[in-house]
């Protein structure tokens, strides 16, 4: 396993909050205190909870847990080092404790790895690792999901958007029969787009507020356009063609599309309906989701998140709501869908370590003839969070990643992006200062191993 930030030849060293007054410099020094002090805040809130279901030993629970969140977040504050974990409850931690001396070796003896000085991506993640070893620790409260309460509040604040999604799904899968294959790719398009502009709803970036869809998804997707940087969508189109198949009876089979999900709330149901189309069009046979083990980034979908919104979208006061909800319940029976977690999505490792370090879910995604992965924390893990110029080629900061044909569908949240034309990074700098950390602007990046030379 190579440790991010070692250098190696040709590779850019990984974003850090070393370099004050970067955007990672600010995420460790605002936002994730931020975010800290909301866990704990939102901890003390259920306390009259925890009494009622757990009595004296709830109210314990939750002194402890708080207890151990704000020793964590003083650490964060004043720069301490990096600790082992020592939960001794997930199957990760041997991964976590390997990753930390490897750390260490790479930053040698005279600096500790410590919150601004170690790389972003690694410490991003070890927080949230950290606030479920604070819950972990804390029985009975230690199923608690401290992001609960926020990706509910984001699905139904998103109701309208939700309502218009389904209805246009519904048109759509109706008249499936009679569309043509420039209309289905047409369909295909507004769906992928949708599920991009989901992205922008995550809740890790506003530090928890409020960030849900008001407005109708599908309308704004022309006004959108202009802000797509990079767009392979007709890649992601052609390669579900060609993974179609003609069986010895006539009929077409289609290829297996994985989804590795990022946000619960809007971005999931923008997710759920693409799947949807993708099966009731014949794009694909089988859609496989990848979601979190635990709650993870704020927003991050979990098995309960998954399987609580589709229950809630089946029990909607809305008629073709609650029937995709149906449709999606029944996917899941009839194993067209299925849901899996794995625990190297909640570690801070690169994707190029994945055929290493997790051969298992590497060999699974090799099983998929696309896979498309959500959201900008994907995207920093797939290129390694890394300084790259931005136009390096994707396949080139993949640094060998590349399990099946994949595709990044991603809002800009964090300072990287790579594969863009010459140019095109200083004329935005000029225009945009922000443009790539406000989610403003979005990629949908393609890459395919059957296309090396
Ligand atoms: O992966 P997501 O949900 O699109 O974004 C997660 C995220 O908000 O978390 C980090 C902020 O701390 C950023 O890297 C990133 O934008
Ligand atoms: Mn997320």
């Amino acid at each position: 396993m190579m440790a991010a930030d070692q250098p190696m030849h040709g590779v850019p060293p990984s974003l850090s909050a070393k370099v004050v007054g970067s955007f990672a410099y600010l995420t460790v020094k605002d936002r994730l205190p931020t975010i800290l002090t909301k866990v704990i805040d939102t901890i003390h809130r259920n306390k009259n909870k925890f009494f009622e279901e757990y009595g004296e030993e709830g109210i314990t629970a939750e002194k402890q847990t708080i207890s151990l969140l704000s020793k964590m977040r003083n650490e964060l504050q004043t720069d301490k080092p990096v600790l082992a974990l020592t939960d001794g409850l997930g199957k990760d931690i041997d991964y976590w404790n390997q990753y930390l001396q490897r750390q260490q070796g790479v930053q040698g003896d005279q600096e500790s790895v410590s919150w601004f000085k170690s790389p972003w991506l690694y410490v991003e993640c070890y927080m949230y690792r950290r606030i479920q070893e604070a819950v972990w620790l804390n029985p009975p409260i230690n199923d608690y999901d401290v992001f609960n309460e926020g990706k509910t509040q984001s699905f139904f604040e998103s109701q309208q958007a939700v309502m218009t999604l389904c209805t246009y799904l519904e048109g759509v899968n109706k008249n499936m029969e009679e569309t043509s294959k420039s209309q289905l790719l047409e369909h295909f398009n507004k769906l992928l787009k949708v599920s991009l502009w989901g992205n922008k709803c995550d809740l890790s970036i506003s530090a928890g507020q409020d960030n849900s869809q008001k407005t109708s998804p599908i309308d704004s997707l022309n006004s959108l356009e202009p802000f797509i940087l990079v767009d392979d969508s007709n890649m992601v189109w052609s390669t579900l063609i060609s993974a179609q198949r003609q069986g010895q009876s006539g009929k077409t089979t289609s290829g297996r599309v994985d989804i590795v999900l990022d946000n619960a709330g809007f971005e999931l149901v923008t997710d759920l309906v693409l799947a949807d189309f993708l099966v009731a069009s014949g794009l694909a046979r089988e859609i496989h989701f990848h979601g979190k083990s635990f709650p993870w980034f704020v927003s991050d979908v979990t098995a309960n998140d998954f399987q609580w919104t589709i229950k809630q979208t089946m029990a909607a006061n809305h008629k073709w709501m609650s029937k995709s909800g149906v449709q999606w319940q029944s996917y899941l029976k009839e194993g067209v869908w299925s849901y899996h977690d794995h625990p190297f999505w909640t570690l801070p490792h690169e994707f190029c370590d994945m055929a290493a370090d997790a051969p298992d879910l590497y060999a699974t995604l090799q099983g998929a003839d696309l896979v498309l992965f959500k959201g900008d924390l994907n995207y920093r893990k797939l290129t390694g969070d890394r300084e790259w110029d931005h136009t390096v080629g994707f396949d080139t900061a993949l640094r060998g990643f590349g399990p099946a044909p994949l595709c990044s569908l991603r809002t800009l949240k964090a300072n990287i992006q790579v594969g863009l034309q010459p140019g095109q990074a200083m004329k935005l700098c000029s225009q945009d200062p922000d443009w790539m950390t406000s989610g403003k602007y979005a990629v949908v990046q393609f890459y395919s191993p059957n296309s090396e030379q």
